[in-house]
């Protein structure tokens, strides 16, 4: 069996809250193997963001450790977290986050180069990634020009761009009409599949988390079968 992408192991996370300690994750243990599409359901405030952020090494575990491909993340140094993270790990975020003054193509090109890719490879792989969502025609366009729907496509172009093993995405159609998100939550899938990615995606919409292959909740700061 191969090893797992991405696995979270006695993790705790608390935060100072006014003078108390806000303690939102005690306890959480996840596992993703390659390919495993894993579906982030639970009521608002009870801590996805923050799970989020600690498996994409955005934030550190107060206890535990977060593993990705093997690595024990909490035994490195910032820039070899960055490495990490950069070489590993594709974000989507509930608002794309685009660079307003570059253009779809660049968007998705500019961190290819960061991470070393020669600018032509980096455009093939750029117009490949926006082909796939058929964004061919919108290439040149600035995200201003581009509506939601195809702007949350620019933003899963350039999270796959660098070949990443896993997937995080917070919310990743929460900003678009119940129509466009089916849509683009389908294409998602289907291209995070094409890849062969494994991805922990958090949702309020249970039935998008029901085209995942697996739900999981958050209770008393554990990680638990939805
Ligand atoms: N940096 C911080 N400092 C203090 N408290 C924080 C911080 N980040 C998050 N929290 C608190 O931790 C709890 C969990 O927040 P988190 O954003 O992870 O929840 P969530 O499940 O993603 O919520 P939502 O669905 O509303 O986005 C919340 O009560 C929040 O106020």
């Amino acid at each position: 069996m191969s090893s797992p992408v991405l696995e979270l192991r006695g993790v705790a996370r608390r935060y100072a809250a006014g003078g108390a300690t806000l303690t939102v994750l005690k306890d959480a243990n996840l596992t993703l193997f390659p390919g495993e599409i894993v579906a982030l359901v639970a009521p608002s405030g009870t801590g996805k963001s923050t799970l989020l952020h600690l498996a994409g090494l955005l934030e550190r575990p107060d206890a535990g450790e977060v593993f990705i491909n093997g690595t024990p993340a909490g035994t490195q140094g910032d820039e070899a977290r960055t490495r990490l993270r950069r070489d590993t790990i594709g974000f989507v975020y509930q608002f794309h986050h685009l660079l307003p003054e570059f253009t779809a193509l660049e968007n998705v090109v500019l961190p290819q180069m960061a991470a070393g890719a020669s600018k032509r490879d980096a455009e093939a792989r750029a117009r490949d990634l926006l082909g796939r969502f058929g964004l061919q025609a919108r290439a040149d366009h600035q995200p201003g020009k581009l509506s939601g729907g195809e702007q949350q496509r620019v933003a899963i172009s350039r999270a796959l761009a660098n070949k990443p093993r896993l997937l995080l995405a917070d919310e990743p159609t929460g900003n678009l009409d119940v129509g466009t998100s089916g849509l683009v939550f389908d294409e998602l899938l289907a291209q995070t599949r094409a890849e062969g990615l494994a991805a922990l995606i958090a949702t309020h919409n249970p039935e998008l988390a029901a085209r995942m292959d697996r739900v999981v909740t958050l209770r008393d700061g554990a990680v638990v079968p939805a």
